[in-house]
């Protein structure tokens, strides 16, 4: 059923309140110049779901329930983590000085691995919110999320959040904006998204300070596809953004990257609900259903346009670079078919993760995939088994190492000198390789300074190289470093995290590839050696990794009715061992008398214990076991 616009109406006693009869609303006349595109972008947890629904609800799309907390947060994994991991859109109806406006506001997530999300949220905008918050100041996602804005030359509204907070202290915060990113102090608001206090002045600057778009209607139809997800009844729905003319139901529009025509079924705003209308015009957000059946069709960074009229294509996006690879796999090989068809139906909603078809000795038929980061990798395997049913074992995580190839037999295979390798199993050996390259980030630091030499320890012993330290006010310091990616992506955040009590944060950019002394090393139960455990390792660090890595996969693994040799190995050379001794675990061996049930039970949770293990030869291995064992302990 089509729903009403809702509106809400600004007077000069700052009040809001609700109107629902304006239904012969008419886009067509609605001038661009009251129409504003803009995001919120944020460090983690700095409340930008929080204002979002403040905002939403003050402009009476949604009402002010319990229920309706982070409303634009609808995966039930971004509510489990309280993150956001999918950007949402919301088109909001706001009165001023007697005039509507249009806002169309893009929630954003916060976590480093969705940045790319970010990027594209930022490319159907003008303006940026940047949220702080009040106690803990500039983070590092901050700073990134801030330089994606200003390298978009977006208008850049700071707001300090969280002022009810006892340990508050927005003016430090506004110091530290003023000195890191030289926007005036004067500039920011300061707000409590919780409480709702001063969250109407947000409404208001919104609309005195950022840019309407400027595109014009009268142009043939342009739209940016920003966004895609997957709908199992009315396949692709794609947020768009127009940036010239108009487009209506019936429609026939093109799809420029794949050349492809589709007629247009439905369109609309979103209000954050689908809300459908007849036309979208020039310097709207909203969606549109035209009949695509995967989200391939409606690339992220697309542009749309009328049969028609063909027009020059808008510049896309970079396209999102997978960071991580893994294997994944059944964790029954009967359930291969059923776990394929989940992976087909994730990746139709998530076209930032990579997929190719791998296979191993011990896991059977898999895949491989590829993910922006570790997070990224957990929250899609959550997914799988939260909206799929599917339980899946996931093998250590890599990096994507490039080597250059002086085997001639290797080039010509390969067809070219340079590879790269998503599966350490697959590493060429030294004898055939020139030179072997890894990725490298440059990573920001912030910190309280008393964990400054903890830090710098720790960033030494994982090979990262310092480029600069400064205060940003007389408590903390930003540090750059540039890191081999290998070094952060399994562990890192969580060791900086617990050693400096939470406090300092950390994110990464790519920079590109370095030469690299690097080996494969195996890894060897009970002689036989184990490809979803093989590792890409330093050369000077094969002997402390191999060492670690016996020792936590003697821990992961449960004894036995064998004794089990773990060992790790570079070619021929075996470089560290442990031994799980034999063990048998006769779960009924307390259990005295006849009471069967207890005695059912106890044999039921042992035989459930058992499904999240899997055989590797004659060795049971629980499947956490494969990603455990590259978390390692920092000094
Ligand atoms: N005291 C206080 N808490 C707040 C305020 N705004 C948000 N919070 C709390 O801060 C936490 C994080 O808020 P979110 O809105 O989820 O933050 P976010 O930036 O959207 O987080 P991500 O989407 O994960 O990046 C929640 O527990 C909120 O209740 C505020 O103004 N005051």
């Amino acid at each position: 059923m089509k729903r009403a616009p809702i509106y809400c109406t600004h007077n000069t006693n700052n009040m809001f309140s609700t109107q629902t009869d304006k239904e012969n609303f008419d886009m067509s006349k609605f001038p661009v110049e009251r129409i504003r595109n803009f995001s919120i972008i944020a460090h983690i947890d700095h409340g930008k779901s929080t204002l979002a629904d403040r905002l939403l609800e003050m402009t009476g799309a949604i009402s002010k329930t319990e229920k309706n907390r982070q409303v634009l947060d609808k995966l039930q994994v971004e509510r489990e983590r309280g993150i956001t991991v999918k950007a949402q859109t919301a088109s909001l109806f706001y009165q001023y000085q007697g005039e509507t406006y249009l806002l169309n506001l893009i929630d954003t997530p916060g976590h480093v691995d969705f940045s790319y999300e970010v990027s594209r949220s930022i490319s159907a905008c003008q303006g940026v919110l940047l949220i702080v918050d009040a106690n803990q100041g500039i983070q590092a996602q901050t700073v990134a999320n801030f330089y994606l804005a200003f390298e978009a030359q977006l208008t850049i509204i700071p707001v300090i959040n969280k002022i009810d907070l006892k340990n508050a202290d927005p003016e430090r915060v506004e110091n530290q904006i003023e000195k890191v990113f030289d926007i005036p102090k004067e500039e920011c608001i300061r707000i409590s998204a919780k409480l709702g206090t001063n969250v109407e002045q947000v409404l208001l600057e919104v609309v005195k300070r950022l840019p309407p778009p400027s595109f014009n209607r009268a142009a043939p139809f342009r739209a940016l596809v920003f966004d895609s997800n997957f709908d199992h009844y009315r396949g692709v729905v794609a947020n768009v953004a127009l940036f010239g003319g108009c487009l209506s139901k019936g429609d026939r529009i093109v799809s420029a990257y794949l050349g492809k025509s589709y007629e247009v079924n439905e369109l609309g705003l979103l209000r954050p609900d689908e809300h459908p209308t007849e036309k979208l015009f020039a310097g709207q957000v909203g969606y549109v259903i035209a009949g695509m059946k995967e989200v391939k069709e409606a690339q992220i960074g697309d542009t749309l346009y009328h049969q028609k009229h063909p027009v020059e294509a808008l510049p896309g996006f970079k396209p999102a670079k997978a960071m991580v690879f893994a294997g994944m796999y059944p964790m029954d090989q009967s359930d291969y078919s059923i776990l394929r068809s989940a992976v087909e139906k994730l990746t139709l909603n998530d076209s930032s993760v990579t997929v190719q078809r791998d296979s191993s000795m011990a896991l059977g038929a898999g895949w491989r995939l590829g993910f922006l980061g570790l997070l990224h990798m957990e929250v899609f395997n959550q997914r799988l088994e939260q909206e799929y049913n599917a339980s899946v074992i996931v093998t250590a995580p890599t990096v994507p190492y490039k080597a250059i190839l002086s085997s001639p037999r290797l080039i010509k295979e390969h067809g070219r000198e340079e590879i790269t390798i998503v599966n350490p199993a697959q590493f060429p050996d030294r004898t055939l390789v020139r030179e072997y390259l890894e990725p490298m980030v440059t990573g920001t630091i912030i910190t309280p300074d008393e964990y400054v030499g903890k830090i710098m320890s720790v960033c030494l012993n994982r090979r990262a190289v310092q480029k600069n330290m400064i205060y940003i006010d007389d408590r903390r310091v930003m540090m750059k470093y540039l890191f081999p990616l290998n070094e952060i992506v399994v562990d890192f955040y969580d060791h900086l995290k617990s050693m400096s009590s939470g406090y300092a944060s950390f994110d990464y950019e790519d920079a590109g590839y370095q030469a690299a002394d690097v080996v494969k090393m195996d890894i060897l139960l009970n002689g036989k050696p184990v490809e979803e455990l093989t590792t890409i390792v330093h050369k000077d660090r094969a002997y402390s990794a191999g060492k670690a890595m016996c020792e936590r996969l003697q821990d992961a693994i449960p004894r036995q009715m064998f004794e089990i040799a773990v060992q790790a190995a570079i070619g021929n050379k075996v470089i560290a061992r442990e031994t799980i001794k034999a063990y048998k675990k006769n779960v009924l061996a307390k259990c005295y008398g006849g009471d069967i049930t207890r005695k059912m039970k106890l044999l039921k949770k042992q035989a459930e214990g058992k499904k999240k293990m899997r055989y590797i030869g004659t060795v049971q291995v629980p499947k956490d076991a494969f990603i455990n064992v590259l978390k390692r302990k920092d000094k």
